[in-house]
């Protein structure tokens, strides 16, 4: 087919397998890169590779012994899954693969392989909704570093944030529909977080704290992570009626001694339950597939500091992963951006 358009999903990544070697290596590549651990080149290379990675390895290789399943990392399966249901969603006019920014497949790999295919159009969707510059943002420049080698660059489209796009939300409706808010005494929204210093570098004038990023999204604060977390978060419980008194936000898994966005989440788990909160609801709506964060932090971490503290039970709104409606807005973000060379190519999509 002549005008084919390439389209590539990525996500965070992976260890290849969850031996202390392999979780090593996936640790050392990802807090290496400078939009992750954002610190002068010198002391990221000694704080990650002399502290960080060899205390943290065998840590988290044991975690990731949890995780795993028979069809390997729960984030690698369902960012395959979702490639494959958007491949058939899409049809013939589009060829669809999907990378990792760390380890396997990556993202090197993926497009040298999409370069001999001679595409006239390829779109890269980064499977994060809201944009941060050590995910997104990340992904994103490691294309473009491939990319600018090529002797021939196609026609490009980039997906930067998507939080507030109406089939996502109503996507992450549909998923929490299965939850009704009304059998929890409280909803917690529980966003990955995030050092204030990068979101604060979103700014060219001021700081994050002089935007009121809790309340609006506006048009300077548009790349702010912590505002279009907290806008994700009203946009689901307006959606599920579910009053303001009644939810917080909180964000999960952080590194390191600076300064993280707050309220952390598994304080948030402790004070609910020593409130006298019983039944706790959460929504991890950073996070489009299942992986560690969800399914170990929040689905078993998170649980055990709830009952520790008075509370009975913690549920886990599962993430997207192959949601039919998820599905449907990877379709749209991609329809949004091709290119139809003849009648019939648009015809096909209707
Ligand atoms: C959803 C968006 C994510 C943001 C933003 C993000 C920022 C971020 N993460 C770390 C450090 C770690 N993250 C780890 C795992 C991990 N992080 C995300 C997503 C975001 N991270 C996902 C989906 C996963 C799970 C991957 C999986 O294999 O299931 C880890 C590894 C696990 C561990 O050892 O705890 C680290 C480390 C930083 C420092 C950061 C922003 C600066
Ligand atoms: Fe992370
Ligand atoms: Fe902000």
């Amino acid at each position: 087919m002549k005008h084919k358009t390439g389209v590539l999903l990525v996500n965070l990544g992976t260890p290849d397998s969850p031996s202390v070697k392999n979780v090593r290596s996936y640790l050392s590549q990802f807090l290496n890169d400078p939009r992750v651990i954002d610190i002068p080149w010198l002391m990221r290379k000694l704080l990650v590779n002399l502290i960080i990675v060899p205390f943290r390895a065998p840590k988290s290789a044991k975690i990731y012994q949890e995780l795993w399943t028979d069809k390997g990392s729960p984030l690698l399966h369902y960012t395959r899954l979702a490639s494959e249901h958007l491949q058939q969603e899409l049809g013939d006019d589009f060829h669809v693969e999907y990378a990792m920014r760390y380890k396997n497949p990556s993202i090197e790999s993926v497009l040298e392989r999409m370069r001999k295919m001679n595409f006239a159009h390829l779109i890269i969707v980064p499977l994060f909704p809201q944009y941060a510059s050590s995910t997104t943002g990340s992904a994103l420049q490691n294309v473009m570093e491939v990319i600018r080698k090529w002797w021939v660059i196609p026609e490009i489209s980039f997906v930067s944030q998507y939080y507030d796009h109406p089939q996502f939300v109503q996507a992450l409706l549909e998923r929490g529909k299965q939850y009704p808010h009304k059998e929890y005494d409280h909803v917690m929204f529980s966003f990955h977080g995030l050092p204030v210093r990068q979101v604060d570098k979103v700014y060219d004038d001021g700081l994050c704290e002089d935007h009121n990023c809790e309340a609006e999204v506006t048009d300077d604060n548009k790349f702010c992570y912590k505002a279009v977390c907290y806008e994700t978060a009203r946009q689901i419980a307006r959606g599920l009626e579910i009053p303001e008194e009644k939810y917080t936000v909180a964000f999960q898994s952080r590194l390191g001694n600076d300064p993280w966005l707050e309220p952390f989440a598994d304080k948030v788990v402790k004070e609910q339950a020593e409130k006298g909160c019983k039944k706790l609801l959460v929504f991890s709506p950073a996070f489009t597939a299942d992986c560690l964060e969800t399914i170990i932090e929040i689905g078993e971490e998170y649980q055990e500091i709830f009952q520790e503290h008075g509370g009975e039970h913690l549920q886990l709104v599962e993430s997207l992963n192959d949601h039919p409606l998820w599905i449907q807005t990877l379709k749209e973000l991609v329809l949004q951006r091709a290119v139809f060379h003849t009648p019939a190519m648009a015809e096909n999509q209707n």
